[in-house]
Parts: structure tokens; C-alpha cells; sequence
């Protein structure tokens, strides 16, 4: 739910950019909505993500966030949850400073692959039947994918810090799909700082489009609610060199 102190602000943007957010989001500052340059791709992605219910949120800069609460119906979702747990090659790694990343990652995709992230090279695995539906799921609604990096929050104190999947090699649209435990999907502006705030449940797609990767970080934050495991897929088109 909404904040009330939000609602105000909220029923303001409704006004100004009609029904394109809906009420699953929450934004923590007002936004200065500035119309993206929109190129032939983006505009195609709008249209194809509007005629599959998707809910598209236009953010400042050309940023584009698709994002649908239950994409996955529940009883696949608990069926691809328990599987991608007990079936994935699970590993704890260091991150940046060389602490250890406080959650779980695995990495599929084609044959060879490998993404570099935080100073890390992570190879892909050879896709799994499970990777490959849900990849088809996603594409279904926009991109191509040849890359699937999987991360494991075993509790609240799992957390993924503020960051941009904007390495050169990696393609601007990434698919995201959650399972498990609801935890919160924040935004933030680089420069504005404005915030927004998406619940990601069990079998929601988020995907990320046009300029977001730019403009935008995002982030899942560490909370004190009791909150039980949570996967999540993020599907990526890697560039070979
Ligand atoms: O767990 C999430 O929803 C975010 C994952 C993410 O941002 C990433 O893998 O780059
Ligand atoms: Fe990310």
C-alpha cells in the first residue's frame, strides 16, 4: 500500500502522465518527467509490452522500466523456485573490496560466455531446461537473451548494493524475474536521487530498457522484516569480444 503522504503526489502524476503507473510502486520524490528520445526499438518494446499487460513506467532520461506483479502464475513459480534452489551450482563470491557478495550467485547461458562484473569473471554454465523456458517466458515480452546471472538472498540481511548493469558488453535490456520472498526493488536517479520503490514477489518480470543503465542505479536493500529466500534471474544479452 501506499503510503498516505504519497497519495497526494501520486494522484498529481496520474494527472500529468495518465494511467502509465499503476499502484504497485511507490515514489519517495516528485518526478520531472522529461519525454524520452525514443528510437525505433524503444517504441516497438512500448507497444508489445502494453499488448501484453506489462505496466510501463517512462522514466526521466529515456529510462524505460516494464514491470508486471505476477508474470508467473503461482503454482509454476513455486515448481521453478524449488527447482532453481536445489539445482543451481550455487557459490558465495568475493565482490569488490574482497569481502564476500552477501548472497548467492550462479551463471548459465551459451556455451562460453563469461560476464565480468565487480572485478569478477563468472562463466556460464551450459543452460538448464528450467533457464531455457523461463528465457523464452521473457523474450515472449522483449529482448534476447544469451546470459542468465542468478542470485540467492537466503534472508533480509541479503542484499544486492546500489549499482548500474552498464558494462560495455552487456546489452541494454536485461529481464528480471523474482521468486520466492517479496523484497523491495529500489531506483534512484544519479542525479536527481530521485527514488522509487517496486515490491518484487514471487513471480514478477521486471524488465529494463532504453536508457536506464545510464541514468539510473537500482538496488535491493537489506530489511529487518523477517522475510524468507528469494531467487532471482536476470537475463542479459552478453556481447562476445
Ligand atoms: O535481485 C534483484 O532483483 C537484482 C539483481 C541485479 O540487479 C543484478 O543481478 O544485477
Ligand atoms: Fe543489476
Amino acid at each position: 500500500m501506499r503510503p498516505e503522504s504519497l497519495s497526494g503526489q501520486y494522484t498529481d502524476l496520474k494527472r500529468r502522465y495518465g494511467n502509465t503507473y499503476g499502484q504497485s510502486w511507490d515514489s519517495a520524490k516528485s518526478i520531472e518527467y522529461r519525454p524520452p528520445q525514443l528510437g525505433g526499438i524503444l517504441s516497438h518494446s512500448l507497444r508489445k509490452a502494453e499488448g501484453n499487460s506489462m505496466q510501463t513506467i517512462k522514466l526521466t532520461d529515456g529510462g524505460i522500466l516494464l514491470y508486471k506483479e505476477a508474470f508467473i502464475p503461482h503454482d509454476m513459480a513455486d515448481r521453478y523456485f524449488a527447482e532453481l534452489r536445489d539445482h543451481s551450482a550455487w557459490e558465495q563470491k568475493p565482490g569488490i573490496f574482497g569481502y564476500l557478495q552477501p548472497r548467492l550467485i550462479a551463471a548459465y547461458g551459451e556455451p562460453g560466455l563469461v560476464y565480468r562484473y565487480s572485478g569478477r569473471d563468472n562463466v556460464a554454465l551450459p543452460w538448464t531446461p528450467t533457464l531455457l523456458e523461463i528465457k523464452q517466458k521473457i523474450e515472449s515480452i522483449e529482448g534476447q537473451y544469451n546470459y542468465c546471472l542468478l542470485n540467492r538472498y537466503s534472508s533480509g540481511q541479503d542484499s544486492m548494493g546500489l549499482h548500474a548493469d552498464d558494462e560495455p558488453e552487456v546489452g541494454h535490456i536485461i529481464g528480471s524475474l523474482s521468486l520466492g520472498a517479496t523484497r523491495t526493488f529500489r531506483i534512484k536517479h544519479n542525479e536527481s536521487k530521485e527514488t522509487m520503490n517496486f515490491p518484487v514477489g514471487h513471480g514478477t518480470l521486471i524488465i529494463m530498457a532504453g536508457t536506464m543503465q545510464q541514468f539510473w542505479k537500482h538496488e535491493i536493500p537489506k530489511t529487518k522484516r523477517p522475510v524468507g529466500e528469494r531467487i532471482n534471474l536476470t537475463y542479459r544479452q552478453i556481447i562476445r569480444e
